[in-house]
């Protein structure tokens, strides 16, 4: 054995191995954009299930969606949710336990981005630069970390036309310009749809038949359909649906009296207080329901829970 070629495999071997261990020093302290996306599915699965009431279609399909496309090492485009349903049913919250599964730090996390219609793209005469500015946004992160969450909140306040910007993104192409898009997760957030979801809810409590016995096929095509005509779903006559680049629509049904107290008590105990059988009756009582008629439905979801509470 040559004592020359020996030492310089050794050297060789303590700098890679020291700079193995710098970068896992490093991501300890700093965040890092995973090489692989990983996802522990069993946790996700456990978390949605024991979190999210009365979703029983989103948990399945967003499980079923993300598991795949996470397992799938060469994805032929990025991975495109479109969730709908009333307000207060649980879309937010979904998105960020499916961004504290993608990547630890959650929406605080540097490779998660959120986007508020209202908020980042408000005027209507700007929607030129609002497109440039996304384009411009989404390149540069996703070529920072392939495997970016991009959330957008609020999709049917969105003004028409400022999604179809990202749509060269959320395509079948290899690269862009050097970039490859094809790990990104884009979710999406809305309204719109809600009353045609509420339509097949009604539909099956007034005939007799189990919430959860909906299935997906009774409402993504009409979903898909709706929102794509719908002129405030942000996807009005948008090439992402003609064109098919969403993954899925993600029904979110109303919840129900039964949903709000489940709300009502997980929020008691994230509180760290003792779950008061007397209170959580309060504040369900409070929610108003609709339809005037049947009242099956709380027509804020758990969204005013919280606040609620505090008045107790
Ligand atoms: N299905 C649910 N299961 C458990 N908690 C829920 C559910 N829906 C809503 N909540 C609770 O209510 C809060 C508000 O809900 P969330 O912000 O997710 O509603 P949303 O569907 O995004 O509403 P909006 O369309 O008005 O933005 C959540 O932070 C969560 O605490």
């Amino acid at each position: 054995i040559d004592p020359i070629s020996v030492s310089v495999a050794l050297g060789a071997a303590s700098v890679l191995t020291g700079l193995v261990t710098y970068t896992d020093l490093y991501c300890r302290f700093a965040e890092c954009c995973p090489k692989k996306q990983r996802l522990n599915e069993t946790a996700l699965k456990l978390e949605l299930e024991e979190k999210l009431f009365g979703q029983h279609l989103a948990t399945e399909v967003i499980l079923k969606a993300l598991t795949g496309f996470t397992n799938n090492n060469n994805p032929r485009k990025p991975l495109t949710l479109s969730l709908h349903g009333w307000a207060g049913t649980g879309k937010n919250f979904v998105s960020q336990i499916v961004a504290e599964n993608l990547h630890a730090k959650g929406l605080k996390s540097n490779f998660v981005h959120l986007f508020v219609s209202t908020l980042h793209f408000p005027h209507e005469q700007q929607t030129k630069l609002y497109q440039d500015q996304l384009q411009q946004w989404i390149r540069g992160n996703v070529s920072a970390c392939a495997s970016s969450v991009f959330i957008f909140d609020e999709m049917d306040k969105l003004h028409p036309g400022v999604i179809d910007a990202i749509k060269p993104f959320l395509d079948y192409y290899e690269q862009i310009d050097g970039v490859s898009y094809r790990k990104a997760i884009f979710i999406f957030l809305s309204n719109a749809g809600g009353d045609l979801i509420t339509e097949t809810a009604l539909e099956f409590w007034r005939t007799g038949r189990k919430r959860e016995d909906i299935q997906l096929k009774d409402m993504e095509h009409v979903l898909s359909v709706g929102v794509f005509n719908n002129k405030h779903s942000g996807l009005w006559r948008s090439r992402l649906i003609d064109r098919n680049l969403i993954d899925y629509f993600i029904p979110f049904l109303p919840l129900e009296y039964t949903h709000v107290k489940m709300c009502v008590r997980a929020e008691m105990r994230a509180r760290g207080s003792a779950v008061d059988e007397d209170i959580v009756t309060r504040v369900a009582d409070e929610m108003t329901f609709f339809p005037k008629d049947e009242k099956i439905y709380s027509d804020r979801g758990c969204k005013t829970v919280q606040s609620r509470l505090d008045f107790q």
